[in-house]
Formats: structure tokens, sequence, C-alpha cells
């Protein structure tokens, strides 16, 4: 098995087929609607909130809530209050399971749910997807957060819609150092890995450190791409502003880390400050203008045609080129 992360990657060209990149079309089907592009804010608390996910919403993006001190019921009453579609996450204890009855018994479906844990391949989980798809039918459920085909095999036999694939390669993340566990450095190969047996849509979730990497997920099997640092850091972002030295900067810390938890057990995330970089909604027209690109370079009109392209591996035991994935 060949053994690569995002920056010993390259994308080879192929003969362009437009005549401007406007032509390119970086949108994509999820379960059941369509996003201008293939990318989604992570759902933690430094990253997204109530109000940028109204807004995404509102302006054609993939969101996923997080599921932290937050009344995911309310959440779902005034996305729908207000004609758009909800996406919350979900863990797996008593209270998890007590929202999606309160969910079913008020008719209030969310469109998307994500069950996310740290460590996905689980019964815990297996037990959630029953449950939501037993109350919640109509709901599309992502599953994670997982690192291998049997766990991606397990999950989409268990009901999932999607998974989610990736642990311990976030910016804040501490999971390699702390358990000795994950797809840490290795992220890409290990999407590769699972993209080779799903049936369903893949999340590349973590390690994107810069657009390119979109491309270089959707390349080797992601249908949607989690950014957590990138999208920090924003005017909007959640996380609280911080001066130091002069520069102003937003906090961004792990999900698992004592600043989100509240207390030092079972840590395996940490905070770091994020420069502040301006507006979201620049950010996420460049990304699409990076993508529209990217589908330039790889000789198509639509994302998926950046799936046909071949690659290099630069350096280490495995560089070569490839002609196929
Ligand atoms: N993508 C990634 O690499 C990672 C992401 N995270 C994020 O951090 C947040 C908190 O995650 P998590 O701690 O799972 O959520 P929870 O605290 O809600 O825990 C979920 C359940 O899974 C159990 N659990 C957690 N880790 C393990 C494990 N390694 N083995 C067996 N059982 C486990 C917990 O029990 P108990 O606590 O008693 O063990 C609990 O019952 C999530 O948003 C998650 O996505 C966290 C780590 C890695
Ligand atoms: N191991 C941990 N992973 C975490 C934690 N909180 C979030 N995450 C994951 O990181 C990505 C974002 O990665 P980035 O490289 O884009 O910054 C996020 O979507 C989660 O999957 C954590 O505390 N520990």
């Amino acid at each position: 098995m060949e053994i690569f992360d995002y920056d010993q990657i390259l994308l080879l060209p192929r003969k362009c087929r437009v005549q401007s990149r406007s032509e390119c079309d970086a949108s994509i089907d999820f379960g059941g609607r369509r996003f201008k592009l293939p990318v989604v804010p992570s759902n933690m608390k430094t990253v997204v909130d109530e109000a940028l996910s109204r807004w995404l919403a509102q302006n054609g993006y993939f969101y996923v809530m997080h599921r932290f001190d937050l009344d995911n019921v309310v959440f779902v009453r005034e996305m729908k209050q207000h004609g758009l579609y909800a996406s919350i996450s979900l863990g797996v204890k008593a209270p998890d399971y007590a929202t999606v009855d309160q969910l079913a018994a008020e008719g209030l479906a969310p469109e998307y749910i994500t069950i996310d844990i740290a460590h996905g391949h689980a019964d815990t989980v297996r037990d959630m997807i029953r449950h939501i798809k037993a109350k919640l039918p109509q709901s599309f459920v992502i599953a994670g957060n997982v690192a291998t085909p049997e766990a991606v095999i397990d999950l989409e036999t268990w009901g999932a819609d999607a998974t989610k694939v990736g642990v311990g390669p976030g910016k804040v993340c501490i999971t390699k150092l702390k358990t000795g566990f994950g797809t840490g450095g290795w992220q890409l190969s290990a999407l590769k890995w699972c993209a080779r047996v799903a049936t369903k849509p893949i999340i590349a979730d973590g390690g994107i450190r810069s657009h390119g990497d979109i491309a270089k997920s959707i390349r080797f099997g992601a249908s949607m791409v989690m950014i957590g640092s990138l999208f920090a850091g924003h005017e909007e972002s959640p996380g609280n502003t911080v001066e130091e030295g002069g520069a102003l900067y937003k906090e961004y810390y792990g999900s698992a880390s004592d600043f989100n938890k509240g207390e030092y057990r079972h840590v395996e995330g940490k905070r770091i400050l994020e420069p502040i970089k301006g507006k979201l909604a620049d950010t996420l027209i460049e990304m699409e203008q990076d993508v529209q690109s990217s589908i330039s370079y790889a000789g198509g009109t639509k994302l998926m045609d950046v799936r046909k392209v071949n690659y290099v591996i630069l350096g280490g035991d495995n560089a070569g080129e490839h002609l196929f994935m």
C-alpha cells in the first residue's frame, strides 16, 4: 500500500477543454441537495455557530452545526422556520437519543444528521444509526470518524448514508501523540484506501492546509471535504478574538480539548491562535475559483472530472507516476 499525504502529491494536467475557468462547475450533489462547493466547515465550536449555519444554508453551501452546549431541537425548529435545511451533529449518549426522540415527536426531521465521535467504528454508532433510521427515516445520516476500509464497510452496512474519514489529521489534533493511532501524516492515502470499498459518499475530514488539497481529496475519492483551521480565524468565526504582539488572532481549539470539554479528561485536542484572515464569504469565493481552476487543469468541466487525472508522488519510497487510482 502506498503511504502519502497532501503535500507529497501533485495532480497531472490534462488538455484543457474550456475557454474560461468560469465554465467549470465546482458544485456537488450531496444527500439530495446541490451545493456550490464540495467543502464544509468543521462542526466545531470555534468554526461554526447558529448565525454562520444560517448564512451558509442561505447562500448555497453545506454546513454541519456542532453539538456542544446547544439545544438541537431549538436549532432545527429555527432553521425550518426560516425555510432552511437543518444539518446537526449528535453523539451516542442518552441525551442524543432523547434529541432524536423529541425531533421525531415534533415532526422536525433534520435533512442531515452527522454522528460525530472520535472512534466512529463502534457498536454505539451502529445503535445510533439504527435509532435515527427508525425514528427519522427521512434524515441523511453521516457517520464517523473512521480510518479503515473495514470501518467504512461496517458503517455503510449499518445504514449510514455517508461516512466521514479522518482520525487525527487535524491541525489541533493530538490523537497521534496521545494514543499512537490515526491517519495523521497519511490522511490522503487513508482516504484512497477507504474510497476503494465505499459505495456511498465519503467526507474527507482534517489535514487540509491549502485550497489545492480540496482537488486532491476529490481525486482520491471524497465527495465532500471538511475543513477546520482554514475556516477558523475569519471575522465571522465564533472563536474569541485575542490580541498578541499588536496582531489580532481568533482562537481555534479541538472538540476533544480541555477548552471544549471544560475538564482535562481523555483530552485529544489543543488550542491554537489563527491570524484573522478577513471575511468568510471572500474565502469561499476564492475556494470556488481555485476549485474551478483545478477542474480546468484536469481537462474537465465538472468537479468529478478531477477523479480522472494521473498524479505523482514526490520523494520517499513510493515516489513515481501513477496512471490510475
Ligand atoms: N476526527 C478526529 O480525529 C477526532 C475528533 N474528535 C472530536 O472530538 C469530539 C468529542 O469526541 P468523543 O470524545 O468521541 O465524544 P464524546 O465525548 O461524546 O464520546 C462519545 C462516546 O464514545 C466513547 N469514546 C470516546 N472515545 C472512545 C474510544 N477511543 N474508544 C471507545 N469509546 C470511546 C465515550 O465514552 P468515554 O468518554 O467514557 O470513553 C462516549 O461514550 C467529537 O466532535 C469528535 O469528532 C476527537 C478525537 C479525534
Ligand atoms: N484528534 C482531534 N481531532 C479533532 C478535534 N477537534 C476536531 N478534530 C478534527 O479535526 C478536523 C479539522 O481539521 P483541520 O486540519 O481542518 O483543522 C475536524 O473536522 C475534526 O474531525 C480534537 O480535539 N482532536
